[in-house]
């Protein structure tokens, strides 16, 4: 029952794997193991879980992320549906500064993805109903709260689908300005 841990070309970001055992009664998986977790995330305890319905294929929510003593890793796992999954590294002195990987996560591929401090982390729903799950190894509080506007020129995001529906304050977020160092941690 080992995860298998992929990881991406943005340092810290992970992929996780977990295969189903099945049976004719179903199937089991294991989505967490802390074992084989803790080289992925510094300090690992989760201060919070939360759940994310999106009902319309096409949906765009992000790019969030947490700033200064709320910085925190995020574990996202699609547990119905499909999404694209965005990571953007924001962070001033990693070698990917300012660039972003993009997985599909699923549930019928029964993966989820490592989100690391400094990264800004949004989605697009590839199918109506999706849900996720997120792990926070911070406590949410909004004045700590950042985010790029999901169609920032600097980032060129290239969402698969046509946005449908989008939050309006996602839709106001800024986009980077010109003096944008990154951020410390
Ligand atoms: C993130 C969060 C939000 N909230 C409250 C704040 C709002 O009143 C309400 C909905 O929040 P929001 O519209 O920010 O939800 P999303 O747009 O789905 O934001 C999330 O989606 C993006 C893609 C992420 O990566 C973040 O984890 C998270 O920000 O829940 C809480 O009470 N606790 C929380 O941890």
């Amino acid at each position: 029952m080992q995860l298998k841990c992929d990881e991406k070309p943005i340092n810290g970001v992970v992929e996780i794997l977990s295969p189903r055992l099945g049976d004719a009664r179903g199937s089991f998986s294991r989505w967490f193991c802390a074992e084989q977790l803790c080289p992925h995330i510094e300090n690992l305890s989760f201060r919070q879980m939360n759940h994310s319905e999106n009902f319309l294929k096409g949906t765009v929510r992000g790019l969030h992320y947490q700033l200064g003593p709320q910085r925190e890793y995020k574990i996202v796992r699609c547990i119905r549906g499909r999404v694209s999954d965005v990571v953007v590294d924001l962070r001033k002195t990693s070698d990917t500064f300012l660039q972003h990987t993009t997985v599909v996560l699923c549930a019928a591929k029964n993966n989820a993805l490592i989100i690391p401090p400094g990264c800004a982390h949004g989605f697009q729903v590839l199918e109506h109903d999706s849900q996720l799950l997120y792990l926070h190894t911070a406590d949410y509080l909004p004045n700590y709260e950042g985010g790029v506007h999901p169609n920032d020129p600097k980032l060129n995001i290239q969402w698969p689908l046509p946005i449908t529906e989008i939050s309006v304050r996602d839709n106001e977020l800024p986009k980077l300005p010109g003096y944008f160092k990154g951020l410390s941690l």
